[in-house]
């Protein structure tokens, strides 16, 4: 059996094509197309061995999210390509009804658009590609996987909003996001035998960026919350803010007051605010380095808003374990790993920098030998958790 699995963004689109049924899933293609509508569409289509797939043309034309299906639809139906048995995506929230991976039917849909709210710099492209890509593969199955459901443990103290209760009961609460991300490293921490650590942090540092506390490999709290866009700074995003910031923006605005601040707070804040430089990390470091305040000073917020959230975790937990760093920024910016933990050798945390700068595969140990808390960097696997959910809902008839 084939699960293709696809995990669209606001300007990209990444897919990848799994072997399952008789085995754990294994991926045994993988692809992106990126830059949709930039003008400067990529496209990347390699095997399990890294053999190039693409045709050898990494540029294509895919100037809105239907030409981007066509690239991903021509690349996974191409010559000698097994056929797609099932279809799982990644969608980043299910809104209040939804609180498992589910099989998609119109209802399922109508539940999508009306959690659109929640989300509306993720949904909308997830929404749009289930819709192309339940009309190309109608014989087949289709599975919305959440980010939400992984935190679905969080107690009611973690979830509940200091508002007027009867705003829960509308599913105005904490959902928090990555969870297939944090599940993706309990499941990698098993793989590689690492005894699963009792209190643990990840902090999952990517495109969107949240810090997650967990005991005994469940969620017990993290820093997203109703929405992607609160919790710690991010790229495009400003994390928490006082509410009367909102509500001074709100005032301000004319026309649509609230599309405006939605353009603001989820395009236009965080980092490329505060440095006034593109949504890219590496740029930022090298700008900083180059003595631009503006940069230097956009990671010292990050870093400080991060560093908060790893030290009020470690707080209410009482403790760590161990500490994770995943996404683009948490697996390949060493930098921000020891910016981040710096300082906190009292509480038994520290980065031996040797470890922090080698590059490898997989989930890798990077404390220091005296270190009482274990440190890791990992990859994000949101992907292979797709499949496995997909796979055991096959398994389950659903
Ligand atoms: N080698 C690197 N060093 C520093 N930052 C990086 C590196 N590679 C990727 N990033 C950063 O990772 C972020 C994207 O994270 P990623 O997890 O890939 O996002 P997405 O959620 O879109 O998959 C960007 O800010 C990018 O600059
Ligand atoms: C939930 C979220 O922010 O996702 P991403 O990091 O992919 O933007
Ligand atoms: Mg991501």
């Amino acid at each position: 059996m084939h699960i293709l699995v696809i995990n669209s963004g606001s300007s990209s689109i990444k897919f990848s094509l799994f072997e399952a049924g008789t085995r754990e899933p294994v991926s045994l293609y993988e692809g992106e197309v990126s830059g949709i509508g930039s003008g400067k569409t990529t496209f990347t289509f390699k095997d399990v061995n890294g053999r190039d797939l693409s045709g050898g043309s990494s540029a294509v034309k895919a100037d809105n999210a239907a030409e981007a299906i066509e690239v991903v639809v021509g690349a996974v139906r191409g010559p000698g390509m097994p056929d797609v048995d099932a279809v799982g995506y990644r969608v980043v929230h299910p809104g209040p009804k939804l609180k498992e991976h589910v099989r998609i039917n119109d209802d399922v849909m109508q539940d999508l658009e009306e959690a659109v709210t929640f989300a509306p710099l993720h949904d909308p492209s997830a929404i749009e590609m289930i819709c192309e890509m339940r009309s190309r593969f109608p014989a087949v199955p289709h599975y919305a996987c959440f980010d939400t459901v992984f935190h679905q443990t969080m107690p009611e103290a973690a979830m509940a909003y200091a508002i007027p209760m009867e705003y829960r009961a509308r599913g105005v609460r904490r959902y928090g996001f990555h969870g297939l991300s944090c599940e993706s490293i309990v499941r990698q921490m098993g793989e590689a035998k690492i005894r699963l650590p009792q209190r643990m942090v990840i902090a999952h540092l990517g495109s969107g960026c949240s810090v997650t506390a967990l005991v005994g490999g469940r969620s017990v709290d993290t820093t997203m919350g109703l929405t992607p866009t609160g919790g710690v700074v991010m790229g495009t995003r400003p994390g928490d803010l006082d509410p009367g910031l909102v509500l001074y923006l709100l005032r301000q605005q004319k026309g649509d007051r609230a599309a405006s601040v939605e353009k603001l707070l989820n395009h236009k804040a965080g980092m490329v605010a505060l440095s006034g430089l593109p949504n890219d990390m590496r740029g930022v470091r090298e700008a900083a380095g180059k003595g631009n305040q503006r940069a230097a000073l956009s990671l010292e917020i990050f870093t400080r808003s991060v560093k908060k959230a790893v030290g009020g975790f470690i707080a209410l937990m009482g403790g760590v374990d161990a500490i994770v760093f995943a996404g683009g920024i948490g697996e390949h910016d060493a930098r921000s790993r020891t910016e981040i933990l710096g300082g906190m050798e009292a509480l038994g945390v520290s980065v031996d920098s040797e470890l922090n700068c080698k590059v490898s595969e997989g989930v890798r140990r990077i404390s220091a030998s005296e270190s009482k808390t274990a440190i890791f960097v990992a990859p994000a696997k949101e992907d292979l958790m797709i499949a496995v959910h997909v796979d055991r809902m096959i398994q389950a008839g659903r």
